[in-house]
């Protein structure tokens, strides 16, 4: 482990029994994250994301397995962990009454700052997460937006060398997503804060991640930058719908044919197909398929990189539709 190495995990396993069934939430993680980087956890529901996190914040013993955060390993030394790190769960950390200046003060007396330390790391903090002018007001009456922003200040009240997010943006609306990603983007300029978070949202973990690690039923599935996993599928991205199952089904074979490549089933009615030459194939496959009701060209996109991989698509909603470019209306 080098000295900047903020995570370094080896076979780290998690099994739970639920009614007598075993449960394999994560299965031989291997992972090492160095100081300063950026790295999004992707992966569908129950795929394993916050059982990993929960691990390496000391939340949860592992079954087997090791992981070194900070420098220092989760089960022999979990106070020193903790010392380090930052981590700001699903749920609101902020949920008391107080006021939104003292809730930061308490955190900081928590981690053994003494007052004037606390107070005027809390007042650092609000200013850098545009929380000052609310620095009095009752953390009930905070947005979703501002509660999430305080949260963060929360989990940064310490300095932590490391900071843990799950799913910091779920149930914002669009704006307050673009500003917290905002402030978690300067706070890694200002400070070198190592960041790690899980996120359902494909798009912003394209757009701001580095590195993407993703993970389907406990594993690590692939690890790399977002641009490196979509050029692996090399090409345009051709999407068709169907009117029915029946008519999505019965395209299979003739799609692969015109293609060369074979489909993946993104929702019962629709299909996708990787090309290299898609403005040339497109015409192709719009004439020999006739029950076609739609047919999109587009760039690959994370989904695609995991729809390559697993054959199924994570967005949440697989039957809705793309918005990108979207379907040119071939036929009724
Ligand atoms: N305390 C627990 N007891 C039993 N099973 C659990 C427990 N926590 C998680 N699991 C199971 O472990 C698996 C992984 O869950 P986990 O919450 O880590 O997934 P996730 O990727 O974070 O999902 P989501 O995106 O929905 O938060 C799931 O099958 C889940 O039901």
């Amino acid at each position: 482990m080098t000295t900047s190495t903020m995570i370094r995990a080896r076979g780290l396993t998690k099994q739970f029994t639920v009614k007598r069934e075993r449960v394999d939430a994560v299965t031989d993680l291997d992972l090492d994250v160095e100081g300063g980087e950026l790295v999004a956890f992707l992966g569908p529901n129950g795929a394993g994301k916050s059982t990993s996190l929960r691990m390496l914040t000391t939340l949860l013993p592992p079954t087997s397995g090791t992981a070194r955060v900070a420098g220092f390993d989760v089960l022999a030394d979990p106070a020193e962990v903790r010392r380090r790190i930052g981590y700001i769960g699903q749920g609101n950390s902020a949920g008391h009454a107080q006021r939104v200046r003292d809730e930061l003060v308490s955190q900081g007396a928590f981690y053994g700052m003494n007052r004037a330390h606390a107070a005027a790391r809390a007042d650092e903090l609000l200013e850098s997460l545009d929380l000052a002018p609310l620095a009095k007001r009752s953390v009930t009456a905070l947005s979703g937006g501002q509660k999430r922003r305080l949260d963060i200040a929360l989990g940064l009240i310490h300095s932590p060398e490391i900071l843990f997010l799950d799913e910091p943006s779920t149930g914002l609306d669009p704006q307050s997503r673009a500003n917290l990603w905002q402030h978690i983007l300067d706070l890694r300029r200002t400070h070198g804060t190592t960041i790690f978070l899980t996120t359902h949202y494909l798009d912003e973990a394209d757009q701001f991640a580095e590195r993407i690690v993703v993970m389907d039923h406990g594993r690590v599935i692939a690890d790399d930058t977002a641009s490196a996993l979509k050029s692996t599928l090399a090409g345009d991205v051709i999407t068709l719908g169907f009117q029915s199952e029946t008519d999505a089904t019965a395209a299979r074979t003739t799609l692969e044919r015109v293609t060369g490549a074979a489909p993946s089933v993104v929702s019962p009615t629709r299909l996708a197909v990787t090309v290299p030459d898609g403005d040339r194939v497109l015409p192709l496959v719009v004439r020999a398929l006739d029950a076609l009701a739609t047919a999109a060209l587009r760039q690959p996109t994370l989904d695609d990189v995991f729809l390559s991989l697993t054959g199924r698509s994570l967005r949440e909603d697989a039957t809705t539709a793309p918005s990108e470019r979207e379907a040119e209306k071939v036929s009724a």
